[in-house]
């Protein structure tokens, strides 16, 4: 598929996102880490957003939770480009009834190449890389080629 380049801003839209077993270890990550959040807009699945805001005061746009379709909308506002950093503690020892969800919302990420951090040691590289505070380039399908190809 064609590609094309476009910019994720200095300013970006970072969704968090944990599973039950990793709320914890989240809220105390953006604990650690609130000035740099305290930078961007902010999103969580219901849940993990109530959570972030009672613990650090950080504003969240809290969307459903993620068993409700949370992981959903999240996976709607990266294909519609209105979310381009994704860090989502999941829980690898624990099964989820929303499970084709999570793996939509992280097939999504890939799709549309944006910063995902699955766990803890991921998102503290991503938050301390001098790249959080400068506008990023990334490569994304070109959709108005691929929806053009299709038409023809
Ligand atoms: O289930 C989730 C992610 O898959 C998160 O949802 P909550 O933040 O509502 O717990």
């Amino acid at each position: 598929m064609e590609q094309i380049t476009t910019a994720i801003p200095a300013k970006k839209s970072i969704a968090l996102v944990a599973h039950d077993g990793k709320k914890s270890a989240l809220t105390l990550w953006c604990q650690k880490h609130q000035d740099v959040l305290s930078q961007h807009n902010l999103y969580g699945t219901g849940t993990t957003g109530h959570l972030i805001e009672k613990t650090t005061g950080l504003a969240v746009e809290k969307l459903l939770s993620g068993p409700m379709g949370g992981d959903q909308q999240l996976g709607a506002k990266i294909a519609e480009h209105e979310v381009n950093l994704l860090i989502f503690f999941w829980d690898p020892l624990a099964s989820q009834p929303h499970d084709p969800d999570v793996k939509a919302l992280l097939r999504l990420a890939a799709v549309w190449n944006i910063p995902v951090a699955c766990n803890e040691a991921t998102a503290d590289m991503l938050i301390a890389s001098e790249l959080m505070s400068q506008q990023i380039h990334r490569t994304i399908p070109d959709y108005h080629n691929y929806l053009a190809d299709r038409l023809d």
